[in-house]
């Protein structure tokens, strides 16, 4: 299973700028994950890749399937959480799967069981004849993505699949997606890094629209090993933020303020070098892309 996404750039009718800009990368399975700030273009590339939206320009295929000439074929292996999932308030959750599964031509033989199992994965039983609108927001939200893993599709792309869930169900999600992984792929596009560095091998950052990084976690952290810093400072000193290049973070504990910041060269003893954790990557990447000298 492989994704192959080629020189592919989107605009939209009245923006100036692309909304993807030559964007490659190349997936295979397992769990990917996509990171970047608001309006990168994370979601207009997931849609292309549902084939909610075409292909402006570039190529992608699935498994080898180029995703504008296989449409058909193409999107009976894709699940999709959208950012947004409008139900039909007034059907049961029951139901709703069931419609979709239907849609989905999932085979009748296999439906019911499909269903009960996913609706016991996400801890919905007690919701099963409910009417979606008497769901609260977290649920419907579990309901979307139960959704998309109907049909064993061979990859599932989730838009921000963890928002408006709570710690309990969050690691439940994370467990579920986990252990659907295995030949599949899953694409996961998140602003909550700690779900991508518990469930990710590989990942993609994307800014203004473009590709920053597109590889292995542990190569991204390689890259930043012993560039990154801690200086421990009295609670009351006030913090030079100019006597540190990129400053990731700024602490205040019971009796320090630890200035968390970016340096390419070890300059002081005085400064603790630290392990990096993916978000101290991101924010590397981030600063590198804006030409900074670090
Ligand atoms: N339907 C649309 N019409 C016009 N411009 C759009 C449309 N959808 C998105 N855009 C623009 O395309 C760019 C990329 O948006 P996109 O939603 O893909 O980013 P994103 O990375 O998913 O952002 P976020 O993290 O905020 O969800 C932004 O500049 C956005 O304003």
């Amino acid at each position: 299973m492989n994704v192959e996404i080629k020189n592919v750039s989107h605009k939209y009718l009245k923006n100036k700028n692309k909304s993807l800009d030559n964007v490659n990368m190349s997936i295979t399975k397992g769990i990917f994950g996509l990171i970047g700030e608001n309006g990168a273009g994370k979601t207009t590339l997931l849609k292309t890749l549902a084939t909610v939206m075409p292909v402006q320009d570039g190529a992608i295929s699935i498994d080898g399937y180029d995703i504008t000439k296989d449409i058909e074929k193409v999107r009976r292996h894709i699940g999709y959480l959208p950012q947004k999932f409008d139900f039909f308030e007034s059907l049961t959750v029951y139901e709703m799967l069931d419609y979709i599964a239907l849609l989905k031509n999932v085979k009748a033989e296999e439906r019911e069981h499909e269903i009960t199992l996913l609706i016991q994965q996400f801890n919905l039983q007690d919701k099963i004849n409910s009417k979606i609108k008497s769901l609260s927001g977290g649920m419907k939200q579990r309901l979307a993505i139960a959704q998309s893993l109907l049909g064993n599709p061979k990859l599932v792309i989730l838009d921000e699949p963890t928002v408006g869930l709570d710690p309990n169900e969050r690691l439940r999600f994370r467990n579920i997606i986990n252990e659907k992984s295995g030949e599949r792929i899953i694409i996961i596009s998140t602003h909550i890094i700690s779900d991508i560095a518990m469930l990710c091998n590989n990942i993609g950052i994307m800014k203004k629209g473009k590709v920053v990084y597109c590889g292995s976690i542990d190569n991204l952290l390689e890259l930043v090993e012993g560039k990154i810093y801690v200086d421990k400072l009295n609670i009351h000193d006030e913090v030079d933020r100019t006597k540190y290049k990129k400053i990731i973070s700024i602490l205040r504990k019971k009796n320090v303020v630890e200035v968390r910041f970016i340096l390419d060269t070890p300059l002081d003893a005085t400064y603790e070098q630290v392990t990096p954790t993916l978000e101290d990557a991101y924010f590397y990447i981030m600063f590198l892309d804006e030409g900074v000298q670090l």
